[in-house]
């Protein structure tokens, strides 16, 4: 495992991380050995005839819990493969709400073991012995944690140095500096009779980028105002954003 960035995934469904880790960005980092996958299925943790993995929950109720032996030998599996500070990360709605600012931290550690939850979730005190860090996509609930893991996955393994090559770089994401994206172009010059905007064909580099950072802080002001609550805009941004606003009244 000599990967710059591995993943222990405890799931009951490790086939839905093949595509994902075979193809694209992800699949290219694996390829290169800057990234690797490895899976641990509570599933093959039981000794039962009928491989049992869910559990009835206590005080009854509608549902079933991930069984807990199964899940936590999954877990002690990962960790063994993952070594000292391997960091524990359980992807549910009562996480942390993920953004790009999270993102960046979980891209700190080197090794973490992903937990996606099946049924509705897994006993309170796995949670309070073997994780270290709760995390959510959404305000929205999702039949298991795999898709919230992928999610995790793609988003660090951008920021991995090499992953993305020359092509696009992270630190040029928008959301980097916390603004949403720019509008973006490619042929043809008129499309349904719209055309491209003329300094973008203009070769003047300099008024381009002056161009794209203001798109970039009018959308934000106009789309998601609170991301500016988390922002200090230098002179530059504050002025481009002040034309902007001073335009759109023309
Ligand atoms: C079955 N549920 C509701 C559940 C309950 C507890 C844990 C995991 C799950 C799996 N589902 C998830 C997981 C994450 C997210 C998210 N927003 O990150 C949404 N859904």
């Amino acid at each position: 495992m000599t990967a710059e960035k591995w993943f222990g995934i405890v799931s009951l469904f490790p086939d839905m991380f093949a595509p994902f880790t075979q193809q694209g960005v992800v699949g290219r980092a694996v390829k290169s050995g800057l990234l690797s996958v490895d899976t641990f299925n509570p599933r093959d943790f039981t000794h039962d005839r009928h491989r049992t993995v869910d559990d009835r929950p206590y005080g009854g109720g509608p549902g079933m819990l991930m069984m807990v032996k199964p899940l936590t030998d999954a877990i002690s599996a990962a960790k063994q493969a993952g070594g000292e500070n391997t960091r524990v990360i359980y992807l549910s709605p009562q996480g942390k709400p993920l953004d790009q600012a999270g993102v960046k931290h979980l891209a700190s550690h080197d090794r973490t073991i992903l937990i996606c939850g099946r049924y509705e979730g897994i006993d309170e005190r796995v949670i309070e012995s073997q994780v270290d860090e709760e995390w959510s996509i959404g305000d929205y609930v999702l039949s298991g944690g795999e898709l919230p893991a992928m999610v995790l996955m793609d988003a660090v393994a951008r920021l991995v140095p090499g992953v993305l090559g020359h092509s696009a770089s992270a630190e040029e994401d928008s959301f980097a500096d916390g603004l949403l994206d720019c509008p973006h172009y490619t042929r043809p010059e008129i499309l349904d009779g719209r055309a491209v905007p003329p300094v973008l064909l203009s070769g003047d580099h300099e008024k381009i980028r002056q161009w794209r950072l203001m798109q970039s802080l009018g959308r934000t002001w106009q789309r998601r105002p609170e991301l500016f609550n988390h922002l200090a805009l230098t002179e530059e941004q504050q002025r481009l954003l002040e034309q902007f606003q001073t335009e759109l009244q023309q």
